[in-house]
């Protein structure tokens, strides 16, 4: 208990930075910018390795873009809600293994719907006529043919295009694969769906890059009881300030000043810098002196797409019990997609998930217009839907915390962006999901990089100690016990 005691005293001096003078008496101190997944994975290593760490969040909130809502009486992600890769190899699988979480799984591997497979579902046109389940499964092939055929493309043009115009190329060439009729409203579905993947339009996904992200085998599981108690099992003893927005980084050779909306200074041997990429890309954090050119570069030429949810709650269950209700149309932009928590969780909610442009447009609207419009989609094929009686809506977009969803490849930008985003300048690291070559976008891809970005930090601020050997290594030391996890689909 005293050297407990003692080294509690310790931790608390080290950790008051504030215009207080650094000695290297203690153990080696690090900043964390960002308590979403990727900064908390950080922080939790280093500090595991016996680091100091302060974690400085700018909301009044950990998790970032995983946001349980307990609004309703019950968890709803307002951001990430599916493990991608319900496997023993996806790095958080070890975590929600042992928290005993349950996970419904949507699709198995390689589904042309990504996050989905046509096992339990049910597309209207506007009129509210249920597609007949034959012509979807048509048409999801045909898709997929487009999609080989868009790879043909590829490998012709040595310049890179949109997804959507070699698309057009393809049925120039193809005339038999453009559908026309409802054939091609469901087209525009799966269109919309795989724009909802990236969280961005057709005409601004890169043909080149679209399908170099690696998934994880095992398919997609949603995280039934949401994804927070996973952020906050991480979060545990360590020193997290909410309500800490970075506005400065300072690097010197020997340590970095971090300097938050008050005013107040926070100093350190190194900072890892975990906010999202849409942050870095409003400079709303000045970097003294200004990052290299390559790393400006790869944080402008990366996009960054929006997807929204508006979660609908409903007195009480009135569509089919299916895990997710289309809306097929013209254009993509006007196909809607809604996914029914009941099949997952028994509680009658349905999520709106509006992405790209049409994700940007609702934002703009008032939340109870927001609610409004989806309702009003989903009276197209339910004419006798009930009002919900309570709603929540996202802004991942404009929300200054964010600034964006998720990142994505735009057209003629290279995929090596999120590695350069990612190596270290100095004793500046970086994580968050838009780091990540392999898995970006995700939940476990923002934990990988946290992990990673430690590990980086821990080799080189322990160098520069001498005392490598004292500390212990942040990876590869996963709980050795594996739980397997709990998969259902009813
Ligand atoms: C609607 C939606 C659905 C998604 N669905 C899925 C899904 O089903 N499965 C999946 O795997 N992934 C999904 N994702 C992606 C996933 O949520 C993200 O990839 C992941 O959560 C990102 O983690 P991160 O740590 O990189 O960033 P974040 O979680 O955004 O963390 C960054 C943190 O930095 C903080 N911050 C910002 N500015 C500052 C500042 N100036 N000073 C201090 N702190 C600051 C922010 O408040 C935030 O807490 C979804 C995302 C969205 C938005």
């Amino acid at each position: 208990m005293e050297s407990q005691g003692k080294s509690n005293r310790q931790l608390q001096r080290a950790l008051c930075y504030s215009d207080v003078e650094r000695t290297h008496t203690a153990s080696p101190s690090v900043i964390v910018i960002g308590g979403g997944t990727a900064g908390i994975a950080a922080a939790r290593a280093l500090h595991d390795a016996s680091f100091r760490v302060v974690l400085l969040e700018s909301r009044e909130r950990i998790g970032g873009r995983v946001h349980t809502d307990y609004s309703f009486g019950f968890p709803v992600d307002l951001g990430a809600s599916w493990l991608h890769g319900v496997c023993k190899e996806n790095p958080l699988a070890p975590v929600i293994g042992r928290l005993g979480l349950p996970l419904y799984r949507t699709s198995g591997d390689n589904s042309v719907l990504y996050d989905h497979d046509l096992e339990s579902y049910a597309l209207f046109d506007m009129d509210g006529n249920q597609v007949p389940q034959e012509l979807v499964s048509k048409v999801g092939e045909t898709f997929e043919s487009i999609l080989k055929q868009t790879d043909v493309i590829r490998q012709e043009f040595s310049e890179d295009m949109s997804i959507s115009l070699a698309i057009s190329i393809v049925f120039e060439r193809r005339p038999d694969l453009r559908l026309e009729g409802l054939a091609h409203k469901v087209l525009q579905w799966y269109l919309c769906r795989m724009e909802g993947w990236f969280a961005a339009d057709a005409d601004t996904i890169s043909l080149k890059c679209w399908d170099q992200e690696e998934l994880l085998p095992g398919g997609h599981g949603l995280m039934v009881r949401g994804y927070l108690p996973v952020i906050n099992t991480l979060a545990k003893g360590l020193d997290i300030r909410l309500g800490h927005r970075v506005t400065k980084i300072v690097r010197r050779y020997n340590g970095v000043k971090v300097t938050v909306e008050d005013g107040r200074t926070f100093i350190a041997d190194a900072a890892i810098v975990a906010v999202p990429l849409g942050v870095l890309k409003s400079n709303c954090i000045e970097f003294e002196p200004r990052l290299p050119e390559w790393k400006e570069e790869a944080i402008n030429d990366l996009g960054v797409g929006i997807e929204n949810k508006i979660i609908l709650h409903f007195e009480k269950v009135f569509w089919p019990n299916v895990e997710f209700l289309g809306v097929v149309a013209e254009t993509s932009y006007e196909c809607s997609y809604f996914l029914n928590l009941h099949k997952a969780t028994g509680h009658s909610v349905l999520v709106y998930m509006p992405a790209g442009q049409l994700a940007r447009d609702v934002e703009k609207m008032s939340d109870e217009a927001a609610a409004n419009f989806a309702f009003m989609q989903l009276k197209r094929i339910l004419p006798n839907a009930s009002a919900p009686i309570q709603y929540r809506v996202s802004h991942w977009g404009t929300d200054k915390n964010s600034l964006g969803s998720y990142s994505y490849d735009t057209v003629g930008k290279p995929h090596d962006l999120y590695e350069r985003l990612r190596i270290p300048v100095d004793n500046l690291f970086f994580a968050g999901e838009a780091t990540s070559t392999e898995y970006p976008g995700s939940v476990h891809g923002a934990y990988s990089t946290g992990l990673m970005a430690a590990e980086d930090c821990r080799m080189r601020v322990l160098e520069r100690y001498g005392e490598l050997d004292l500390f212990q290594p942040v990876m590869g030391e996963e709980n050795p016990i594996s739980i397997p996890l709990l998969i259902s689909r009813m």
